[in-house]
């Protein structure tokens, strides 16, 4: 596959060039099926060695939200992406206390794989607040951004972002009317959510009793 324009597979001291790694962090509250199309398309159409779905221990910005307990979210990607090849669960963040700072996230891998451009992975609506992430201006120099517009429009920075150097590759998602909110409140409401989440992930939310009492 072609290297896109931009990213860099720089070359390795002798065992050629080193691939890009994708990483994909999220809720997953629960996770659903634009994740994995989102996912899917990064992979293929970027290189990447592998995409590492990494579920937040404690999403700082969702702090009025209900989230459920780590090791659900963990256990339902595992679902979502069993079978897939390049896709792996990490779950250091689950297992790290405090906030969840990507930044902290990346400096790891970038120790972990050196010489790899670690190419993180969100939609629209992370890209537009990423300047309110920690460290922002630190993490848009280590990593190159890829980005799905979320209404299948091009992705768009906010005025701040825009002031701020960065690499991004666009990810010509289609529009994929999926939330997690939306998911959560139909599972509350009794209605099947198989559909947007597949069979393992709903038979999961079903069986723990997930998203029952909060909306
Ligand atoms: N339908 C979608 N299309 C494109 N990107 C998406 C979509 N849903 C989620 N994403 C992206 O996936 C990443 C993880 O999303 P997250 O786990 O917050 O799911 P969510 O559906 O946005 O959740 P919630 O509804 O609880 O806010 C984020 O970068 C988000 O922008
Ligand atoms: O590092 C930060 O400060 C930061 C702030 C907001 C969101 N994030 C990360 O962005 C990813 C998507 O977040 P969310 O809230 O849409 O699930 C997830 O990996 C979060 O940890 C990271």
């Amino acid at each position: 596959m072609t290297q896109p324009e931009g990213l860099s597979a720089e070359a390795g001291l002798e065992d050629g060039p080193v691939q890009p790694i994708g990483l994909f962090g999220g809720s997953f509250n629960p996770p659903h099926l634009a994740h994995l199309a989102l996912a899917r398309l990064a992979f293929e159409q970027l290189g990447l060695a592998k995409v590492l779905w990494v579920p937040a221990g404690q999403p700082w910005q969702k702090a009025g939200q209900e989230v459920s307990h780590g090791p659900h979210r963990a256990a339902m990607v595992a679902e979502l992406i069993a079978g897939e090849p390049g896709f792996a669960l990490d779950e250091r963040e689950i297992q790290r206390s405090g906030p969840s700072y990507t930044l902290v996230t990346v400096r790891q891998l970038q120790a972990e794989h050196p010489g790899a451009e670690i190419v993180l992975i969100i939609g629209q609506d992370q890209y537009a607040r990423l300047h309110t992430w920690h460290g922002a201006a630190e993490l848009l120099a280590a990593v190159t951004l890829a980005v799905a517009g979320r209404e299948g429009q091009a992705p768009e920075p906010s005025e701040v972002l825009a002031g701020l150097p960065h690499r991004i590759m666009p990810l010509p998602l289609p529009r994929l009317d999926i939330s997690s909110t939306q998911i959560r409140a139909r599972v509350k409401a009794g209605e099947p959510v198989d559909s947007l989440v597949g069979t393992r992930v709903a038979r999961y939310i079903d069986h723990h009793h997930l998203y029952q009492g909060t909306p």
